[in-house]
């Protein structure tokens, strides 16, 4: 919902990742555990080029089971995963910690933060080179909170 008005304001191209038999073409799937069950997400096979640097937009991460699924349907296309950012996240499920260490920007949470999650947020903002829309969000934010 999010991702075509972003890739259009930071100049990049948009790639869609949808529920599976959603996308023509050929596609690749990669399944993913959510907090009841499984689930898979698809990507098709042509839509990122090796060497692609991408950020990956949600509404919502809660276990970051569909986070991680993109991420991994991205890097086994050969692309680097720069980032994500969601609009809410829930930080009761804990799902940033499943990331794989990639900076994810949350704009808003239900309530406060741990330290897991709250140390992964710093380390993205201050150590990635961040670029665009998420990255201005996630300083803001974490000026917020300073
Ligand atoms: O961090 P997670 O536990 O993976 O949850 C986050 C996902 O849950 C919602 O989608 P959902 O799977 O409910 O499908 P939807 O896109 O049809 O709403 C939301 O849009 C995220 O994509
Ligand atoms: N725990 C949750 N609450 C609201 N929306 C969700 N989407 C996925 N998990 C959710």
């Amino acid at each position: 919902m999010f991702g075509p008005s972003i890739a259009l304001a930071i100049g990049a191209k948009f790639v869609p990742f949808r529920k599976p038999r959603k996308l023509p073409g050929k596609v690749i799937c990669e399944e993913y555990e959510l907090e009841y069950g499984t689930d898979c997400l698809e990507m098709q096979v042509d839509a990122v080029q090796q060497g692609d640097r991408a950020l990956i937009v949600d509404d919502l991460v809660a276990t970051g089971g569909t986070l991680s699924a993109a991420i991994r349907l991205l890097e086994c296309m050969g692309a680097q995963v720069v980032e994500c950012g969601c609009v809410v996240g829930l930080p009761e499920v804990k799902g940033q910690c499943r990331l794989n260490g990639k900076p994810v920007y949350i704009l808003v949470e239900p309530r406060e933060i741990d330290n897991c999650h709250r140390a992964d947020i710093s380390s993205g903002i201050l150590n990635v080179p961040c670029s665009g829309w998420l990255a201005e969000r996630g300083k803001q934010q974490h000026e917020m909170k300073a």
